[in-house]
């Protein structure tokens, strides 16, 4: 059973008891025609609401508290040894217990996020078919056209936001085709974990366009269509009919965009008619600024004087890039000269004008013309041509950044930026311990994956992680509080100003570019105020009420409107017993037994 899927509970709106509310649906019914949920087995829940929920004797005896459950699920995790391993047992607890699953991501995210989310992600992904256990989201294939709003009629939930991918940039990893389900699963529990959005009310969704992946159709295990990429033209005809038939069935429903291919085409096409982003392009821009801005501090280089090698030009690179512009330009600079500090490479070079091929249309706006019609092949040639203060790496080659590289920055610059931020960790240009160690401590530092802190000099160094998961919780979190008509520009910049002021005077003091992972729900209330005010200012928003509330105010409001599987789990107790006395006209003794009603203290 899917804690998403057809036999999850159903979420009541507002107030959110799902378990309790099902049986207060049924109370007319016998009791023993309702079947149970997986949620209901939970080894927390006390007699009378295992009697209650018909599941007494179906669970072992023991009530257990939620510290000996969680004590169980981390000596279990601890024992496996690959982080495969570990994911794939945490898929099942999400699946078969969420709120325990929430909770105990909780209170162990720095720990859990690299085993539900990006390294280990990315490995799922490529095993995807070949380990499949549960559905976990929604399929809808290229040859549904013209059924998509009746399929969208399968999903039993209401929907607040929608993870969408055709997994055909999955990570770094290339097109995984289907099995790239792994990310909107993986970014939709952070959702829930990091902003607070009820995980029932999530859409995992997986497109199956094709996969120009030949080894995926040609493996027996391969769970999706064995069929080429269909053509950008019918890719847009998809998700023009995707996108009518998800806001139709959704009023409302946020859409993000994540880990296509070519995602700038959907972007320009939606952005203003949908509620929707993407996350690969904005989102990335909006941390890597957000980052970028206190690194600024700390290096003390003036935009004037900053000049940034991009290795990697595509939505990502692009992405961020067009978001530092931004920053650039309200630092004082004029947008030509803003947009002159970049140099971007990609798997030809550098990009200029007059190199020899083609030029994607994404790329033309950052394409040098002073290059002298010289062509720059390698990133060392081109690092020793534009002395660069900024090394970003979005190019999924692992390693790329190599000692000599890494040593040449620092020869260049007291205080280098270096954001190796390709994931999974596999592919990240350089790691934390080769930046530190050829930079000899003195870079500043972020990447995509996580690594470990390391001893330097007999300090503990804590690398940054510049990962897209700061902001888009916040971002989704915003627009659907708002009820924004769309993302604005505006609303992502945002996120990426609220992130670069939410550190703590420590962190600050430490010298850290992002905050710690460990507070990411304070940061993502933050966060999500910035995107809320920005969607105020650009009069988008829905939820006019909103306007007038002081920023406190909004906070809490911010921090009552997110789920919280620790209220969650305990209310269904407390509910059960309310309904038990409710509707059996029962009484619970202080012992906890039921007397009387329809059960006389019978099971
Ligand atoms: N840290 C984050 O939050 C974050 C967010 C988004 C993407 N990413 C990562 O960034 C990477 C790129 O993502 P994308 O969406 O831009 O992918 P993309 O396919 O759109 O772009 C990849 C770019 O790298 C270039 N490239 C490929 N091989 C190269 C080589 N040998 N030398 C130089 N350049 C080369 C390509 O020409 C292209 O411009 C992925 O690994 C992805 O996981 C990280
Ligand atoms: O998924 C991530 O970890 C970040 C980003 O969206 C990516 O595509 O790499
Ligand atoms: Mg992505």
């Amino acid at each position: 059973m899917s804690s998403r899927g057809p036999n999850a509970p159903a979420p009541s709106k507002g107030s959110r008891k799902p378990t309790a509310n099902i049986r207060a649906a049924h109370h007319v019914a016998p009791l023993r025609h309702v079947v149970p949920s997986a949620q209901d087995f939970d080894t927390s829940y006390s007699i009378e609401a295992r009697k209650y929920l018909m599941t007494y004797g179906l669970t072992p005896p023991a009530v257990e508290t939620f510290e000996n459950q969680a004590k169980r699920c981390m000596a279990i995790l601890n024992r496996k040894e690959l982080p495969l391993e570990k994911y794939r047992y945490l898929s099942a607890l999400r699946n078969t217990n969420m709120h325990l699953f929430y909770r105990l991501l909780a209170d162990n995210v720095k720990e859990l996020t690299p085993l539900i989310y990006t390294p280990t992600v990315g490995e799922a992904c490529q095993r995807w078919s070949e380990l499949y256990t549960f559905p976990e989201g929604l399929y809808l294939s290229y040859a549904d056209r013209g059924h998509l709003h009746t399929i969208l009629q399968n999903w039993p939930h209401e929907v607040q936001i929608t993870v969408v991918t055709d997994g055909s940039r999955i990570l770094g990893l290339g097109d995984l085709g289907i099995d790239g389900m792994g990310i909107p699963v993986g970014k939709l529990s952070l959702y829930t974990a990091c902003a607070g959005i009820h995980p029932l009310m999530t859409l995992p969704l997986c497109l199956d366009l094709g996969t120009s992946n030949v080894e995926k159709r040609n493996d027996p295990l391969y769970l999706g269509s064995r069929r080429d990429k269909v053509t950008a033209e019918e890719e847009k005809e998809f998700l023009d009919e995707l996108m009518a038939a998800l806001t139709e069935r959704w009023p409302g429903i946020v859409i993000q965009y994540e880990d296509f291919k070519n995602p700038f085409p959907s972007l320009e096409r939606y952005q203003e008619t949908y509620t929707m982003f993407n996350d690969d392009i904005q989102g990335t821009g909006a941390v890597i600024l957000g980052g970028f801005i206190n690194a600024v501090k700390q290096s003390g280089t003036a935009p004037q004087n900053q000049r940034a090698v991009f290795l990697g030009a595509g939505s990502a690179g692009v992405g961020v890039a067009k978001q530092l512009t931004e920053f650039f330009m309200k630092e004082g600079l004029s947008e030509d000269e803003a947009r002159k500090r970049f140099w971007l490479v990609d798997s030809k070079g550098l990009v200029t004008m007059d190199r020899p091929g083609e030029l994607a249309e994404h790329k033309v706006y950052f394409a040098r013309d002073d290059n002298n019609g010289e062509q720059y092949k390698t990133l060392e040639d081109v690092v020793e041509y534009v002395k660069p203060t900024i090394l970003m790496g979005l190019s999924t080659i692992g390693g790329a950044f190599t000692p000599k590289i890494l040593e040449r920055l620092a020869e260049l610059n007291e205080r280098p930026v270096i954001f190796p931020l390709s994931n999974p960790s596999s592919k990240s240009e350089c790691t934390f311990e080769d930046a530190i160690k050829y930079t000899k401590g003195m870079c500043l530092f972020a990447s995509g994956s996580p690594f470990p802190t390391l001893q330097w000099q007999g300090k503990d160094l804590v690398p940054g992680q510049g990962n897209n998961m700061y902001v888009f919780p916040g971002i989704g979190l915003g627009a659907i509080l708002s009820k924004s008509v769309s993302v604005t520009q505006n609303m992502i910049y945002a996120s990426a100003e609220a992130l670069s002021t939410s550190l703590t005077p420590e962190e600050v003091e430490s010298n850290w570019l992002y905050p710690n992972i460990s507070r990411i729900r304070d940061v993502s209330v933050i966060v999500t105020r910035g995107v809320i005010r920005a969607a105020q200012g650009d009069g988008v928003d829905r939820e006019l009420a909103l306007r007038n509330v002081s920023d406190e105010e909004m906070d809490q409001f911010i921090r009552h409107r997110m789920y919280d599987p620790f209220k969650e789990q305990d209310h269904v107790s407390q509910e059960v017993r309310e309904l038990a006395q409710h509707v059996l006209g029962a009484q619970i003794t202080s012992e906890g037994k039921i007397s009387g009603g329809a059960t006389n203290g019978k099971l």
